[in-house]
């Protein structure tokens, strides 16, 4: 690639990742993972449990440093972890309204929307620690979302869903990728496949990415 190419390309994204290692004391995990996600693009990343993928979302959002290689990220970014950082005392309402101020969003139109698409709108006085599962995972993902970041990284943002709401987080993220949005979701679901532009499959600390009808 020439160099105004590679500037090209560079402009486009908003995630590269690139020549990343972590290792976990003598543990190498990650060796060398490259990724790149351009703008309107949904990437579904995919490995064996403990091959790495929650420690490649971290980087990529800046939670955790790597040992070596670089990560550049451009505009606003929603990060949904694997397990929901939820305060189990403090209402649904009274979560929206602090991640209201740490984001200054001027109200919660957006994360109203959120609530509705996810169908959760009836827990706002509930506590955190007395809803269930799949409740607590929308939670998680909505609070990802509600400053309607340009960048979603989602660490299996839909464990615990009803079949219904797995198809309203499909539907939402497929409109969020027209928008331009550019999202990285983990999967471990085959029938979850066709959704993702590409899908970068972690083996042995590094990404091979494939097409997902490959
Ligand atoms: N903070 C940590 N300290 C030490 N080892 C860790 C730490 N976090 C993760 N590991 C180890 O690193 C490896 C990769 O973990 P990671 O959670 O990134 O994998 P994963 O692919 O997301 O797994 P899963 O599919 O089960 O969610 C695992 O062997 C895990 O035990």
């Amino acid at each position: 690639m020439s160099a105004e190419a590679s500037q090209h390309a560079q402009r486009q994204s908003r995630l590269r990742i690139s020549d990343v290692w972590k290792a976990y004391g003598r543990r190498d995990v990650l060796r060398g993972a490259d990724l790149d996600v351009p703008r309107g693009a949904l990437i579904g990343i995919v490995g064996e449990n403990g091959t790495g993928k929650s420690t490649l979302l971290r980087i990529a959002v800046g939670q955790l440093a790597p040992d070596r290689g670089t990560v550049v990220r451009a505009g606003t970014v929603g990060y949904c972890p694997q397990r929901a950082v939820l305060n189990d005392s403090f209402t649904v309402a009274q979560h929206l309204r602090l991640f209201q101020l740490a984001y200054r969003l001027p109200d919660l139109t957006r994360a109203h929307e959120l609530m509705d698409v996810l169908a959760c709108a009836d827990s706002g006085r509930q506590r955190a620690g007395e809803l269930s599962g799949g409740t607590r995972q929308k939670l998680n993902l909505l609070l990802a979302l509600m400053h309607d970041p340009c960048l979603l990284v989602l660490d299996e943002p839909y464990q615990g869903f009803d079949w219904d709401t797995h198809q309203r987080f499909w539907s939402l993220a497929d409109r969020l990728r027209d928008q331009g949005r550019s999202i990285v979701v983990v999967s471990h679901l085959l029938h979850d496949r066709h959704h993702f532009d590409a899908i970068g499959h972690l083996r042995e600390g590094r990404l091979d990415m494939e097409e997902p009808h490959g």
